[in-house]
């Protein structure tokens, strides 16, 4: 059972955590761009000749395409400099796919982060797509196990859709590390609209070995 108390969306303090501010390539300014396209563009309604915004959108996107490093360099990278948390699908700053949300850390360990997710997010009229709470619950528990000094990769996910989940209105994920024996490492969380609470979610994680040491390698190619 999911104890929502030391969830509880109204506690405050705490520090950001996950932040990464530098960005000397340019690249968040750039994918921040491409957020907003991407907001316009779901379901998008334009009162305007989409045809040349379409040609210099290909264009931009031929001259990227010219510049960039091959997608195994990119994942190599990823991994070998531990620039994992920019590339994150939630927290992400340089993945188009991440909101992005920013956590703070409370001082008994709670992970606490607030978003408005848009229309892209969105499953059932005015809700957020169920597979994306899951997504929302899977990063905020890794997250905490990673700050509490114990991580492992998700075997299983135990979300609870207790009422909608809005789109277009802020919510806040909620999560923390609950116990840990041996490998085994057990996570709890909550999404709060306002007072309402809309999911919880427990996940327990295993400490995945030499698995991802031995993926890192080979990405690197040695
Ligand atoms: C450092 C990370 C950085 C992570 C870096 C950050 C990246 C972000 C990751 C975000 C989170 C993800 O998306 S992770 C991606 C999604 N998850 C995955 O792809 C994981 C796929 N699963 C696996 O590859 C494997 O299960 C492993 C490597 C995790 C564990 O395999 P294993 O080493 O053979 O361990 P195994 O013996 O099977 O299980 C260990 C113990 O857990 C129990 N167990 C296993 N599965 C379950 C289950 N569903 N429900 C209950 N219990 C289970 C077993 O009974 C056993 O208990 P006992 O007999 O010991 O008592």
């Amino acid at each position: 059972m999911v104890e929502t108390g030391p969830l509880d969306p109204s506690r405050g303090g705490g520090g950001r955590i996950d932040r990464v501010d530098d960005d000397e390539a340019g690249l968040f300014a750039l994918v921040d761009q491409v957020r907003r396209i991407r907001a316009l563009t779901t379901g998008g309604l334009f009162d305007t000749d989409l045809d040349p915004l379409t040609a210099q959108l290909r264009e931009v996107a031929d001259r990227l395409e010219a510049a960039s490093a091959s997608t195994e360099r990119r994942q190599a990278v990823t991994w070998s400099t531990g620039d994992y948390v920019t590339n994150c699908p939630v927290v992400g700053r340089s993945n188009v796919l991440a909101p992005p949300i920013a956590f703070d850390i409370l001082d008994d360990g709670t992970l606490r982060g607030e978003v408005t997710l848009g229309l892209e997010y969105q499953g059932p009229p005015a809700c957020v797509h169920g597979g994306m709470v899951a997504l929302l619950f899977d990063v905020v528990l890794g997250r905490a196990n990673f700050h509490a000094g114990a991580t492992g990769m998700t075997v299983y996910l135990d979300v609870d859709y207790r009422s909608p989940t809005p789109v277009l209105e802020p919510i806040v994920v909620t999560g923390r590390q609950v116990r840990v024996e041996g490998r085994k490492i057990w996570a709890q969380g909550a999404i709060h609209a306002g007072d309402r609470l809309c999911a919880t979610a427990e996940g327990m994680f295993v400490e995945p070995g030499g698995l991802l040491l031995e993926n890192r390698r080979r990405l690197a190619g040695g």
